[in-house]
């Protein structure tokens, strides 16, 4: 497979990059690749720190599997170089082979399309809070952006604080909620059942307040495109057919992932040993959110810079 010589100015700013990585504690150098690199030359220019490559290009992925480097295969036509580069860090992140906390050097074409001239040392965490709202608008095709912002930030709370000191997980099925009842069954008696909707935002402090202290007791909570809570303690029966989900998740992110792969819902998994907030998206992974110290700190959508 015929490779683009990697010209000398990109290996200075490999060793650039390796340096960067080294004085400032970067995990991983990830690379937004356009063109068939001989990636395993790249590898040898970083000496030892970790290379991801990132390319939505089938030559490009097929070369960087056969360098064995890491891949993660973007599946978007490019939007923008900053989307396209938020997307990586985000699927690396779900992917678990970066770590929200963690800083990493980012290569990229920043000024021209074709060429790789950018570095950027980026630091995950606050990327990921600002990460959040540009990533919930991608979502917003099947449920409104008011909704999964209340939700993941419900969901945020619970993971952090827990309730009277003790770890809390959950699930929020958010969106088609007529399909997620039909597709799900009372594991306890509803504490919701009987309230007008009106009694059941989740706009509502009172409401919220009722969630964390139902969300100890087993079961997901149902919630409709407009934020209504339709139903609580709901055990999820969708089947985890044709699922594939990283080592180490459990009963509650497997019936979060079939739920929204059979509903076209967006599940939310909050993780009772962790505290870590999945969003599941037709049965994958699609946002990972660590408990973080601060609440969310939300962007406002208006005054994002245009393009981005
Ligand atoms: N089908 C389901 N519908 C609703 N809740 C479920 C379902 N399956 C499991 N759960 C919830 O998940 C809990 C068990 O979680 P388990 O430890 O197996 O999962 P996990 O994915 O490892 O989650 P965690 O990280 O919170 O431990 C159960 O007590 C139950 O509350």
């Amino acid at each position: 497979m015929p490779r683009v010589d990697l010209p000398a100015s990109l290996i200075s700013l490999f060793k650039a990059a390796r340096k960067v990585a080294n004085d400032t504690e970067c995990k991983a150098v990830i690379l937004l690749a356009e063109a068939e690199y001989d990636f395993s030359e790249v590898k040898k220019l970083l000496r030892g720190i970790p290379l991801i490559v990132a390319s939505h290009l089938p030559e490009v992925q097929d070369a960087v599997k056969v360098d064995e480097i890491t891949l993660v295969p973007l599946n978007h036509e490019p939007q923008t170089r900053q989307v396209q580069l938020s997307q990586s860090l985000l699927e690396a992140i779900a992917d678990d082979l970066v770590q929200t906390g963690d800083r990493v050097v980012a290569i990229y074409s920043g000024f021209e399309r074709e060429n790789l001239d950018t570095l950027s040392v980026i630091n995950l965490s606050e990327h990921l809070a600002r990460l959040t709202t540009r990533d919930l608008q991608r979502l917003e095709t099947q449920v409104p952006l008011q909704t999964l912002r209340k939700v993941v930030d419900l969901a945020v709370e619970i993971g952090r604080e827990g309730r009277e000191a003790k770890k809390v997980g959950t699930i929020f099925v958010v969106g088609n909620h007529r399909k997620v009842m039909e597709m799900s069954h009372e594991g306890i008696h509803d504490p919701f059942r009987g309230y007008a909707k009106k009694e059941k935002m989740i706009t509502s402090p009172r409401v919220r307040e009722s969630i964390k202290e139902i969300a100890q007791i087993d079961g997901a909570f149902v919630i409709s495109s407009d934020g209504c809570v339709m139903g609580s303690g709901r055990i999820l029966d969708a089947p985890a057919e044709e699922l594939t989900l990283s080592k180490g998740l459990g009963s509650r992110h497997w019936a979060a992932a079939a739920i929204s792969k059979a509903t076209n819902s967006i599940a939310i998994a909050i993780s009772e040993s962790t505290g870590t907030v999945r969003l599941f998206q037709d049965g994958i992974v699609v946002l990972r959110i660590e408990p973080m110290h601060q609440a969310m700190k939300w962007q406002d959508v208006e005054i994002e810079p245009p393009g981005e």
